[in-house]
């Protein structure tokens, strides 16, 4: 890692956008100064896992490169057909949780979901995509390696959770080697440098793997999705209307859910009020269908903060509606505020066709317009709309890596500049220790949550600024000092390199 006097990139995480004209201006002069941050890797490989790993690699994978040159041409002559059924085995998760397989002999893609690394399954293929397909699972015929029970009883079927079923340690693994191919083929590091492990850092855990999600958004919908192993039998009685989370990869099927592993347990309790109340027909609430555009609930927001002061939970409630009409909401504002720890309840009105959750126009119902959650002794007000990490016990982990990484002396010398800032965390929780923080962000509401919480933190050595980084000119690196540290919370590996 590079010492303090050069630049540094410090990456939270990594997305594809272009690279921007001006990024040359901060490189380094060595171009070496990256330290990118990845919650990625678990160190103590276990043993018995590695070895399972060659052991499938030597059955499933090609590793000479004469075999890879014979397999990409036999894959460029072969493609399944829509509906064909083939037997596979998974070898590894690509991005979003999806299976990778290899047809036999062929060594052509095929990407299935639900499917997890050393699984023996048949699939049907669904679609031709560029170079690969897609399938569906039919059936597994002998399971993955490190399978678990998912505690959850939708984890099947949700969109929310696709590797439920999978050992926590092999889901880091995972992540781990999805976080590598994007630093290697994306970021054109070689993982053979000596100097890989001080570019990508190893993966930490988290010490809490359920209730640690701070928000979580459910769809309303005019149907309940059931999957195919649980339709509902001729004569069941079927409650009408849906809310929950989508069948993976739809945004028209809801399935309804009651209560999800993922969120905190006072924002159950919420969801399981709505649930019980919201379709009594007294109420007139109606679900927003998206393909006649008609209805009026779209979604239900919930976001847990804590108390400053006692540390409890507190929470916001947001209903993301078609129009403006809070007399329809009322009933449902009087149930839910009876729960103690709601402090907030927001209409954000949309009116697109769209299915956003952010509303061209935001109504207070009921308490305060914000709550709040304290990150590395700072305090953070947190409104419906404004970006705040979602796993709150980790992001102090991740903001404590990246102060460690930044290697500050607190001498308060140093120029921070936070690009892709959102409300502006990052930065603050380092300017106690640095000159001044400048960020940069597009979403106007974020910049002044981002300047709130300055304020409410007693920061005067920071400056926010709104705009879209993607169309800054030359002149950009004007605005400012040259920085020494240079953040982003959204970046493309390529980035960093050159
Ligand atoms: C993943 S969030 C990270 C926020 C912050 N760095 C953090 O860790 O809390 C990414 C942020 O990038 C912002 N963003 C996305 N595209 C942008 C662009 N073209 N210009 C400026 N900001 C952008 C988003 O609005 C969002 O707040």
């Amino acid at each position: 890692m590079m010492r303090s006097h050069s630049l540094r990139h410090l990456t939270a995480t990594t997305t594809t956008i272009s690279s921007p004209s001006w990024l040359p201006k901060f490189r380094s002069s060595s171009g070496s100064a990256l330290a990118s941050l990845s919650f990625a890797q678990n160190p103590q490989e276990n043993q018995q896992q590695q070895q399972k790993q060659q052991t499938q690699q030597k059955i499933y994978c090609d590793s000479s490169n004469d075999d890879k040159k014979s397999d990409s041409n036999r894959a460029s002559s072969y493609f399944p057909k829509r509906g064909q059924e083939l037997e596979l085995v998974c070898e590894s998760l690509a991005y979003k949780g999806k299976g990778v397989c290899k047809v036999a002999d062929t060594g052509f893609v095929v990407l299935c979901d639900r499917v997890l690394p050393g699984e023996k399954f048949i699939g049907r293929v669904t679609r031709k995509k560029g170079s690969y397909a897609e399938m569906t699972k039919l059936k597994t015929l002998s399971p993955h390696w490190d399978s678990v029970d998912a505690p959850c009883e939708y984890a099947s079927y949700c969109g929310g959770c696709k590797t439920q079923n999978l050992s926590y340690e092999a889901q880091l693994r995972a992540k781990e080697g999805q976080v590598r191919d994007l630093v290697v083929h994306v970021g054109k590091f070689s993982d053979k440098d000596p100097e890989f492990a001080g570019i990508m850092k190893p993966i930490v855990p988290c010490d809490i793997q359920f209730h640690y999600r701070n928000k979580m958004e459910f769809s309303f919908g005019p149907k309940r999705w059931f999957p195919k192993e649980s339709l509902p039998k001729r004569g069941d009685h079927i409650e009408n209307y849906a809310l929950g989370l989508h069948a993976p990869g739809f945004f028209d099927k809801v399935l309804n859910i009651d209560k999800c592993l993922l969120q905190s347990e006072p924002a159950n309790l919420v969801l399981a009020a709505v649930q019980d109340y919201w379709r009594d027909p007294q109420l007139g609430l109606s679900p927003y269908d998206v393909h006649s555009h008609s209805g009026f609930l779209k979604h239900l927001m919930l976001r847990t903060g804590s108390d400053v002061k006692t540390g409890l939970p507190e929470l916001m409630v947001n209903f993301v509606t078609s129009s403006y009409k809070p007399e329809l909401l009322r009933p449902l504002v009087e149930k839910i505020s009876s729960v103690p720890e709601v402090v907030s309840i927001m209409n954000n009105v949309n009116t697109s066709v769209g299915n956003t959750s952010v509303g061209e126009e935001e109504y207070t119902l009921y308490g305060k317009s914000n709550i709040t959650e304290t990150l590395r002794g700072l305090t953070f007000q947190i409104s419906a709309n404004s970006f705040f990490q979602t796993n709150t016990h980790q992001a102090e982990v991740l903001y404590k890596l990246i102060e460690d990484c930044a290697g500050l002396r607190g001498d308060g010398s140093k120029i921070v500049l936070d690009l892709f800032c959102g409300t502006g965390t990052i930065g603050l929780t380092l300017a106690r220790w640095v000159k001044h923080v400048y960020g940069y962000e597009v979403v106007p509401q974020a910049i002044s949550d981002a300047c709130r919480n300055a304020k409410l933190n007693n920061i005067s050595n920071a400056t926010f600024v709104q705009g879209d980084l993607n169309k800054i000119g030359g002149d950009f690196g004007n605005a400012f000092p040259k920085p020494d540290i240079v953040i982003s919370g959204i970046l493309l590996a390529r980035f960093l390199v050159h």
